[in-house]
């Protein structure tokens, strides 16, 4: 039986494709490029070029692999873009996971991973924030995931689907074996931002915002190290396989750092100052950001293995140094 990834040529999904071969699983990837790259992809797993919005290839590629499980990726993820195109997050969003389960459904597919985000939380009240806390987004991104998390619930109650809901807090950091990283040009996430200024290639930063309501006054967020998220959905495909219900789960620490002590990990990551300027706020982001995890822990079998911001970081900026050679090889 075998995997499909869907988005499994971007950042994260790049991940768990390794996590799912380095398990010995058969996995098939589709992916329509848009911000994924196959040279993130080891060499051997086969590739559907295409959208989850395309039914008739999503049925023939559950059809030809006997798909057992869908590890559900593929999404439009930038805030701000979600924001002026609303429509068009919905459309790649919310219309084709609606696609992707209507397709599901009717060949029999029983088991459904999905990608959320804290982003379902808005300005969370609580923190840490938990999974029963009030869901009331605000951005269009962050509905798009809630409309497809309460696509699953329905799904889930009318047909044999059973479904784990990831939400994810910060996600960064990089495969500690260099085979995939986070790549898509003009990122906008700090521990990125961060170290391509450590790196130089970009000429400074900017940190959005001295005082909020924190201890040194710039937000606070709960960063996970993607290797340890790709393990948290083997955990959770392990869970569905056993039979466990329909759930969702937080992914993160529990802890919190702030911008000013990300910036100082990848100064000492790195071995020197690089140009960081203090700017004012960018609009919509919360003061704290933090995942209470006690769910996931009590019930996934997950074991993170990163949990160190200064290895999260390490990672990140050791691939940030390979990132141009791989695209040249890529490229040639
Ligand atoms: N990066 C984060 O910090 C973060 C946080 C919370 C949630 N998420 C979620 O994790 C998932 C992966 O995010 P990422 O950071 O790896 O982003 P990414 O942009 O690197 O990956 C998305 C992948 O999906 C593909 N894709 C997009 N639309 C598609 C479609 N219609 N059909 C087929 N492929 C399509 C893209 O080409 C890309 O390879 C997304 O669902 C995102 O919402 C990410
Ligand atoms: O150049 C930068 C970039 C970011 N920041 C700050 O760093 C913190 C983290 O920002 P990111 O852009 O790295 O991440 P977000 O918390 O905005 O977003 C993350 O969480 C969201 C949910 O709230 C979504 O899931 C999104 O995909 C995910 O990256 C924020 O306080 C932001 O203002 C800076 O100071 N300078």
């Amino acid at each position: 039986m075998t995997i499909l990834v869907t988005g499994g040529a971007g950042y994260i999904g790049s991940h768990m494709v390794h996590e799912l071969v380095d398990s010995g699983e058969q996995v098939v990837v589709l992916d329509n490029l848009s911000t994924g790259f196959r040279f993130l992809l080891p060499t051997s797993v086969p590739f559907v070029a295409g959208s989850t919005g395309d039914r008739e290839l999503v049925a023939k590629t559950l059809r030809e692999h006997k798909i057992e499980a869908i590890i559900h990726f593929a999404a439009s993820i930038v805030v701000p873009d979600s924001v002026r195109d609303p429509l068009g997050y919905y459309r790649n969003n919310t219309m084709n996971t609606c696609n992707l389960l209507q397709t599901a459904v009717e060949h029999g597919v029983g088991k459904f991973i999905f990608s959320s985000t804290a982003a379902v939380y808005g300005n969370a009240s609580d923190a840490p924030v938990r999974e029963d806390s009030p869901t009331v987004p605000i951005s269009p991104y962050g509905t798009s995931k809630l409309m497809s998390e309460i696509m699953l619930h329905d799904t889930s109650k009318a047909h044999d689907l059973r479904f784990v809901v990831l939400r994810y807090f910060n996600v960064a950091g990089a495969d500690p074996k260099g085979r995939t990283g986070q790549s898509t040009p003009a990122a906008t996430h700090v521990i990125k931002v961060a170290c391509e200024t450590a790196l130089g290639k970009r000429a400074k930063m900017t940190v959005f915002g001295t005082d909020y309501p924190t201890p040194d006054g710039t937000c606070i967020r709960d960063y996970i190290h993607v290797s340890d998220l790709a393990k948290a959905h083997s955990a959770a495909l392990g869970y569905l396989r056993r039979g466990g219900s329909s759930a969702t789960f937080n992914c993160g620490y529990g802890r919190g750092s702030s911008v000013l002590e990300v910036i100082e990990a990848v100064r000492r990551a790195c071995g020197h100052d690089f140009p960081v300027e203090i700017g004012g706020r960018r609009p919509g982001d919360p003061a704290s950001l933090v995942a209470n995890v006690e769910r996931i822990r009590k019930t996934l079998d997950w074991h993170p293995q990163f949990q160190d911001l200064s290895t999260i970081v390490s990672h990140a900026l050791a691939w940030e140094k390979r990132l141009p050679g791989k695209r040249e090889s890529a490229a040639s």
